[in-house]
C-alpha cells in the first residue's frame, strides 16, 4: 500500500500511508486507539474507498480476507454449514452435503485441526469458533488473512492454539495481519511490524530477539510510559460490599467474597470459570441465584440493574457490543445514558450540563472523538470502551464492577484508565476488576480471588500473588 489517504468528512485519519506485506509471513500492525488500523485494513480488503494512493498486489480482494472481533458465524448452524454459507456446493438443483463434507475436512486437515464438520458452532469454544472464521478465509484460497485483536476473549491455551495455526499458514505462503493491543504476543507471533500514529507510519521493522513491548509502546505513543508506579496501595475502610453463599445451579457455587470502601479486588480465571455470571447477579442483570448480597452491612434484594444503581454499584459488562453501546446513540448521548437524573434542569435536559459532563470525560479519560453528537459506531472500538467506562464512572457510584475493562484499548490509554482507578480508590470508591490479563491484576489489584469453574478456589494477598500461582489455581491446581 502507498501513500493511502483517507477522510471521513474533514477528519483526515489516513495521511498517506504505506505498508508492505510479505507473502509467508507475520505482519503486527500496531498503533494507539483511533488511528487508522482497521481503517486502512478495511481499506485493503475492499470494504472501504480511499481517497488517494496505490494498492500494489496480484492477490485480487476475493483472496483477502478480513477477520473481524465479532466473528460471523451462525451459532446454531454447524461448522460445514458455516463454512460454505451463501456458496454451498450443488449437485444439479440439491445442496451436495457430502461434497461439502469432504472440502470442509480438506480445510480443516490442512489447519491440522481435528474436528468433526458437522460439530455446532454454538457447542465450540471461543479458540474454535475462531479456527472456523480461519477456515471460511482458507476456503475462498485466502492469500492474505486479516486478523483484528484475535485473542482478547481466548485463554492463554486457546491463544496457543491460534498462534500454532497462523504458524501452519505462514509455512504454506499466506501473509497474515495481526492487529494487536497485547505486545507481549505480537512479539512471541510476529515477524515484522508496523506502528501507526494519528494516522501515519511512525516505526517499521523485524521483530527480532532483542525488540522489547517497552520498545514498541513507546513507538506507539511517542513518549517514554511508566509501569512501574501504576499501584498506590492504600488503607482501605470497612467491608461495603460481602457475597455470602452466593450459589446458581451450574454457573457458580458458594461464592464468598468480600471488598472494602477503597479497595481494588480483581477476580480471575479462565473463561467459563463463572466471574461475569457472579456479578451479573451482584447487579441485577441475571436472577435465579441463592444466598446473600450485603450491601454496607445490609442485605441487598436486587432485583434489576436500576435498584443496583441506586444502591450505588456501577457495572461495566464484558462484551461492549452487545451489551456497553447504543449503537443508534451519539458518543455524547451514550456517556450520559444512566447520569440523565443529574443532568436534569426543571426536568429537561440541560444541554450547556450534558456538554460539561461530556467534556469533563473526553478530557480525563483522552477520548480520541470528532464531534461529541457523531453516532457511537464512528468511533474506533477502544475508544467507544473509553465512552463505556466514562459513563459508568460519570454516575459518581461507591461499587465499580468492571468487566474486562481494557479490552481493546491501547497501551497509553490502559495506564490512564489504571491511574484513574487508582486515583478514585484513594477518594474511597472500590472496584472489583474481573480480568484474564495477570498483567492488570498485578497493576491494580490490592487482593484477587482466583475462580475455576464457578468457585472461588483461592484469594490471594499482593504479596502472594504472581503470574505462576494465578495461573496454577486457575487451571485447576492447588497451592501448597
Ligand atoms: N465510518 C466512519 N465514519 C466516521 N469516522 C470513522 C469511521 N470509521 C472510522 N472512523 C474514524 O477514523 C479514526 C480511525 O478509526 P479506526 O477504527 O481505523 O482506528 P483503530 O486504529 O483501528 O482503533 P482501535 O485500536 O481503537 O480499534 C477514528 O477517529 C474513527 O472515529
Amino acid at each position: 500500500m502507498k501513500n493511502i489517504k483517507k477522510a471521513f468528512g474533514n477528519n483526515l485519519v489516513l495521511k498517506g500511508v504505506d505498508l508492505k506485506l510479505e507473502a509467508g509471513s507475520i505482519h503486527a500492525l500496531l498503533g494507539e486507539n483511533g488511528t487508522g488500523k482497521s481503517t486502512l485494513m478495511n481499506i485493503l480488503s475492499g470494504l472501504l474507498a480511499y481517497d488517494e494512493g496505490e494498492i500494489i498486489t496480484e492477490i485480487t480482494k476475493n483472496k483477502i480476507a478480513f477477520i473481524h472481533q465479532e466473528l460471523a458465524l451462525v451459532d446454531d448452524l454447524n461448522i460445514m454449514e458455516n463454512l460454505f454459507l451463501g456458496h454451498e456446493i450443488k449437485k444439479s438443483l440439491f445442496v451436495d452435503k457430502k461434497a461439502m463434507y469432504i472440502k470442509s475436512k480438506e480445510i480443516l486437515e490442512r489447519m491440522n485441526i481435528t474436528i468433526n464438520p458437522k460439530t455446532i458452532i454454538k457447542d465450540l469454544t471461543p479458540s474454535y469458533k475462531q479456527i472456523i472464521e480461519i477456515a471460511k478465509a482458507l476456503l475462498k484460497d485466502a492469500k492474505i488473512i486479516i486478523m483484528d485483536e484475535p485473542t482478547t476473549s481466548l485463554t492463554e491455551i486457546e491463544i496457543q492454539s491460534i498462534f500454532s495455526l497462523m504458524k501452519v499458514l505462514k509455512s504454506q505462503g499466506v501473509s497474515l495481519v495481526f492487529i494487536s493491543h497485547k505486545l507481549n504476543e505480537v512479539i512471541e507471533i510476529c515477524d515484522r511490524v508496523t506502528i501507526m500514529r494519528d494516522g501515519e507510519v511512525v516505526y517499521n521493522g523485524n521483530i527480532t530477539a532483542d525488540v522489547n513491548e517497552h520498545d514498541l509502546a513507546q513507538h506507539m505513543v511517542g513518549k517514554e510510559l511508566s509501569y512501574e508506579n501504576v499501584y498506590n496501595p492504600r488503607t482501605v475502610g470497612d467491608v461495603v460490599l460481602e457475597l455470602c453463599n452466593l450459589n446458581k445451579e451450574r454457573i457458580f457455587e458458594n461464592i464468598n467474597m468480600s471488598v472494602h470502601k477503597g479497595e481494588i479486588v480483581g477476580v480471575t480465571g479462565l473463561l467459563g470459570d463463572g466471574r461475569s455470571e457472579v456479578f451479573e447477579a451482584v447487579f441485577g442483570v441475571s436472577s435465579g441465584h441463592s444466598g446473600k448480597i450485603i450491601i454496607k452491612g445490609k442485605e441487598a434484594n436486587i432485583t434489576s440493574t436500576a435498584k443496583a444503581l441506586s444502591l450505588g454499584i456501577g457495572y461495566i459488562p464484558s462484551n461492549r457490543k452487545q451489551n456497553g453501546i447504543v449503537k443508534d446513540l451519539s458518543v455524547g448521548e451514550n456517556m450520559i445514558l444512566p447520569s440523565l437524573n443529574k443532568l436534569k434542569n426543571n426536568g429537561l435536559i440541560s444541554k450547556s450540563m450534558q456538554s460539561k459532563f461530556n467534556e469533563e470525560y473526553v478530557d480525563k479519560l483522552s477520548i480520541k472523538v470528532n464531534k461529541l453528537n457523531n453516532l457511537i459506531t464512528s468511533l474506533s472500538g477502544g475508544n467507544q470502551q473509553k465512552v463505556v467506562i466514562a459513563r459508568v464512572l460519570g454516575t459518581a457510584p461507591d461499587i465499580v464492577i468492571l468487566d474486562n475493562p481494557t479490552q481493546g484499548v491501547d497501551i497509553g490509554a490502559k495506564l490512564e484508565i489504571y491511574n484513574i482507578i487508582m486515583n478514585l480508590a484513594k477518594e474511597g470508591v472500590s472496584f472489583i476488576i474481573l480480568s484474564n490479563e495477570a498483567q492488570e491484576i498485578f497493576m491494580t489489584c490490592d487482593r484477587t480471588y482466583v475462580m475455576f469453574q464457578g468457585q472461588i478456589r483461592h484469594e490471594f494477598s499482593r504479596a502472594e500473588m504472581s503470574e505462576e500461582n494465578i495461573m496454577l489455581v486457575a487451571t485447576g491446581g492447588q497451592i501448597i
